[in-house]
């Protein structure tokens, strides 16, 4: 489970090089748009933070953020 601060769920990947990072974020980036539901994130070479949180609703923490969350952590 990804711990919840400031509604948001936030979880930091670690990969062996840049290459590993980018190529995660293209997968996530496919997945978002199979949700339609899309995260806040940031990448520094082999590390990639992914925030999630609704805007629609106002920036809070929905079932769509934790589905989003299970489905990226079963593409690691
Ligand atoms: C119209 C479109 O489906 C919505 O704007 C979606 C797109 N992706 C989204 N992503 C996130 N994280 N929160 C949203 O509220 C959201 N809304």
């Amino acid at each position: 489970m990804w711990p919840e601060e400031n509604n948001r769920l936030k979880k930091t990947f670690e990969f062996s090089d840049f290459t590993e990072a980018f190529a995660f974020m293209c997968r996530v980036a496919f997945l978002a748009e199979a949700h339609q539901h899309h995260p806040n994130w940031s990448n520094v070479y082999n590390k990639v933070t992914i925030e999630l949180t609704t805007h629609d609703q106002g920036n809070v923490v929905t079932d769509k953020d934790r589905k989003l969350a299970e489905a990226i952590d079963r593409l690691t």
